[in-house]
């Protein structure tokens, strides 16, 4: 089911093992920096789980889904679709172009791992290029939705969190959001000691 104004990230192709790392950081750059929710292909669980693992930690709302057709996705979706490619249109050229085609309706946006199918280049709304350089999808992906949403993205607020991160010059500070500020304890987040 689509919302009219949601962002979704479409993660098309996982290579289980190779890919885990890379589909776990698209998942958690989409979350971080403003989509609604990713969907990865049904091979890449533990992805999945690692991304919900987050959310249920640090809030939400974002969503994660599994499917195992990632064509069918594409060839259904009810709105623009951004595939990001290093040999589409540069994203400073179109961005305006993408916001404007997503006031209309919701937008796909859809990166790779491995090679994506030609149909894909064809089907999209929008290819677009973080520079026409051979990087990385995460990255491409940060950028344009930072891009997407110029910026706001960076000073949203989360839902349902067990833990808030307190932003330091120095160190590190994970509190209880219901406790006082400054009451909570020191916590590593990738440790959670
Ligand atoms: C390892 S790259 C594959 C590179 C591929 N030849 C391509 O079409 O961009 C995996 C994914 O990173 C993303 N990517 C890489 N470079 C990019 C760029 N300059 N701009 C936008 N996306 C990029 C694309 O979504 C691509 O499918």
């Amino acid at each position: 089911m689509q919302d009219a104004h949601e962002v979704v990230v479409l993660r098309y192709g996982h290579r289980p093992g190779r890919d885990d790392r890379m589909t776990t950081h698209v998942g958690l750059t989409a979350r971080a920096l403003g989509a609604d929710r990713v969907i990865f292909p049904d091979n890449a669980g533990q992805s999945a789980e690692t991304v919900r693992d987050i959310t249920d930690r640090f809030g939400g709302p974002f969503g994660v889904e599994l499917r195992e057709d990632q064509r069918s996705v594409v060839r259904s979706w009810d709105g623009p679709i951004a595939h990001l490619t290093m040999y589409g249109e540069p994203v400073q050229s179109v961005e305006e172009d993408v916001r404007g085609a997503h006031a209309d309706g919701p937008l796909l946006v859809v990166v790779g791992g491995e090679k994506v199918p030609w149909e894909l280049y064809e089907h999209a709304t929008f290819n677009v290029g973080v520079t026409n350089q051979p990087h990385s999808e995460v990255a491409g992906l940060a950028v344009f939705l930072d891009r997407l949403f110029a910026g706001a993205e960076l000073d949203r607020e989360w839902a349902d969190a067990k833990q808030v991160v307190v932003p330091q010059a120095e160190g590190k500070q994970v509190v209880d959001p219901t406790d006082a500020p400054g009451a909570g304890t020191v916590k590593d987040p990738q440790t959670d000691e």
